[in-house]
C-alpha cells in the first residue's frame, strides 16, 4: 500500500514555506538569551519561559487576552499558565521542536505588553 501524506501535513511535514528566510531556523538557548528585549525570559533547551507577577487573577486574565491577540497576529502560540497571582508563558516553535526567531519576536512583544499593564517579571 502506497501511503503518501498530503504535503504540509502538520503531523509529518517540516513544511516551513511561507516564512521569511531564517525565521524557522532553530536557534540555541544561548542565542535567544543574547537578544535585546528578552530579559524577562529564561531560555533552556528547546523553549523559553517567563513568569509575570500580575498580583491578581483579574489582571492575569487581562494580560492573557493581550497575549492571545499577539499570538494570533504572529500565528505563533505560547503555552500559558493563568494562576493567582502570576501568569507563566512558555515559548517554543512546534514546527521545528525548538527555539526560532519567531519565539524571540513574540517574547519581546509579550514583555512590552506586560510593561504596558504595569506587570513585572519574576
Ligand atoms: C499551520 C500554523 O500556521 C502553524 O501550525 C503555526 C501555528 N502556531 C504555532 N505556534 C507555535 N508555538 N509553534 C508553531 O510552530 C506554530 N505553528
Amino acid at each position: 500500500m502506497n501511503c503518501t501524506l498530503p504535503v504540509g501535513n502538520p503531523l509529518f511535514s517540516d513544511d516551513t514555506r511561507g516564512y521569511p528566510e531564517g525565521m524557522m531556523d532553530r536557534i540555541s538557548a544561548e542565542r535567544f538569551a543574547e537578544q535585546s528585549g528578552v530579559a524577562d525570559w529564561h531560555a533552556e533547551g528547546d523553549s523559553a519561559r517567563a513568569r509575570f507577577e500580575t498580583g491578581s487573577f483579574a489582571k492575569g486574565v487581562e494580560f492573557v487576552v493581550e497575549i492571545g491577540k499577539l499570538a494570533d497576529q504572529a500565528n505563533h502560540h505560547p503555552d500559558v499558565g493563568l494562576r493567582y497571582p502570576n501568569v507563566t508563558v512558555t515559548l517554543s516553535t512546534h514546527d521545528v521542536s525548538g527555539l526560532t526567531q519567531r519565539d524571540i519576536d513574540l517574547a519581546k512583544q509579550i514583555s512590552v505588553a506586560a510593561r504596558n499593564l504595569d506587570i513585572s517579571a519574576e
